[in-house]
C-alpha cells in the first residue's frame, strides 16, 4: 500500500529589517537580516508517484507555470540530482502546489515552496538524516532557501548561508499588504545607493511588540527606497498602513513590493485588514501572527 499523502505550508517570509552590508565578488550582496515567519502560506501535497510532476491551483496560481523553471520541480530534481551522486534511490513524486502567496513578491514564497519540497521529498523518499545537505542544494537554487528550511526567527547573515538564533521576540501580529505590483529582485539590488550598512542584531530579549518596535526603528531596509524608486504603489501602501489604528511599525519585507505592518494581537491586525482592504478592494491584504518560535515543531 503506498503511503499516504504529505501536506506541508510553505509559509511566507518577513524581513523585519534587511541592512546590505557588502558585495561579494560575484555581484552578491552580503546580508544583515532578522527573518520571521507569518502563520501563512502556499499549501503543498506531495503523493508517491512514477516521474516527477506537478500541478498548481489558488489565487496565485495563474500567475505561475508548472514549467522546468518553477522552484518546485527544481527542487524536487536537485534533490535527486544529489541523492543520484551519493548512489542512493531517489523516486517520483506529483506535487499539487496552491500558490496563495503573491509571487515574486519580497516574502519569499517561491523559496518557501522550493523548502517545503525538499523535506516533504526527503520524507516521502526515505532520505537517511545527514545523508545530503539540504540547505546546501537549497542554497544553489536560491538565497533564501536555507532560511526557509529552517522556519524559525534567524539572523541572517552571507548572502542567507549564515543563521544565527534570535532572542526572544514577543508575541506579534503581521499585516501583509501588496499594492498588486511585481519588483524585480536584482533590479532592486541594482538600484541600490551608497554606502554599505552596519549590521544591527542584537542581544536582548523583547518582551511585547511595542519593545520589538521600538528596536527595529533602529534598523530599516535598505532595499525600501530603491524599490519606491522603481515602484511608487509600495510607498503608496506603506503610507496607507501608516494609517491604521494600532499599528506598531510599518516597512517593506526583502527587495518588495509586499509590505508589512507589525500589531500587538491578531484581533488588532485583523480590524487593521478590515479597514485597509475597504480602502483598498485590489490589494493583497493578509493578517497572520508572527511566529516567534520554531515552526518546524
Ligand atoms: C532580498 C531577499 C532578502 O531575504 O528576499 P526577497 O526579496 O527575494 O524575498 C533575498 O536575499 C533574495 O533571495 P532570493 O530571492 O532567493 O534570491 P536569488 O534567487 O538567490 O537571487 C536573485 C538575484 O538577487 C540578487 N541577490 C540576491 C541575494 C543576495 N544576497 N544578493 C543579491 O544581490 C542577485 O542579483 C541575484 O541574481
Ligand atoms: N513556486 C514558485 N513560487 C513563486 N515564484 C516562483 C516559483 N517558482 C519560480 N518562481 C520565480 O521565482 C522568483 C521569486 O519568487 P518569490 O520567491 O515568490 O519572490 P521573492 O523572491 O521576491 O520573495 C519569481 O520571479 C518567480 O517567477
Amino acid at each position: 500500500m503506498s503511503p499516504p499523502p504529505l501536506h506541508l505550508r510553505a509559509r511566507a517570509k518577513v524581513n523585519l529589517y534587511l541592512h546590505v552590508v557588502g558585495r561579494r565578488a560575484d555581484g552578491y550582496h552580503l546580508l544583515d537580516s532578522l527573518v520571521v515567519f507569518a502563520d501563512l502560506g502556499d499549501e503543498l501535497r506531495i503523493e508517491p508517484a512514477a516521474g516527477i510532476s506537478l500541478a498548481i491551483d489558488g489565487p496565485f496560481g495563474a500567475g505561475l507555470s508548472a514549467s522546468d523553471d518553477n522552484l518546485v520541480l527544481r527542487a524536487a530534481r536537485a534533490l535527486a540530482g544529489a541523492l543520484e551522486t551519493k548512489g542512493l534511490p531517489a523516486g517520483g513524486a506529483a506535487l499539487r502546489l496552491s500558490k496563495h502567496l503573491p509571487v515574486a513578491s519580497g516574502i519569499g514564497g517561491g523559496s518557501a515552496d522550493a523548502a517545503a519540497t525538499l523535506m516533504g521529498l526527503a520524507r516521502l523518499w526515505r532520505v537517511p538524516e545527514g545523508a545530503v545537505d539540504l540547505a546546501r542544494i537549497g542554497l544553489a537554487l536560491g538565497a533564501d532557501i536555507p532560511v526557509c528550511l529552517a522556519q524559525r526567527p534567524c539572523f541572517m547573515g552571507g548572502i542567507g548561508e549564515t543563521l544565527d538564533p534570535v532572542p526572544a521576540l514577543p508575541t506579534a501580529s503581521l499585516l501583509l499588504v501588496n499594492p498588486g505590483v511585481a519588483v524585480s529582485t536584482p533590479a532592486v539590488f541594482k538600484a541600490r545607493q551608497g554606502a554599505f550598512s552596519k549590521p544591527a542584531r542584537w542581544q536582548e530579549a523583547l518582551p511585547d511588540a511595542q519593545a520589538l518596535a521600538r528596536r527595529l526603528a533602529r534598523c530599516g531596509n535598505d532595499l525600501e527606497a530603491p524599490a519606491i524608486a522603481l515602484e511608487p504603489a509600495i510607498g503608496e501602501a506603506l503610507a496607507a498602513l501608516r494609517g491604521l489604528p494600532g499599528l506598531r511599525l510599518a516597512r517593506m519585507s526583502g527587495s518588495g513590493a509586499t509590505c508589512f505592518g507589525l500589531f500587538d494581537d491578531l484581533a488588532a491586525a485583523r480590524g487593521a485588514a478590515a479597514r485597509l482592504q475597504a480602502a483598498h478592494p485590489a490589494w493583497w491584504v493578509a493578517p497572520a501572527p508572527m511566529l516567534n518560535h520554531d515552526a518546524a515543531r
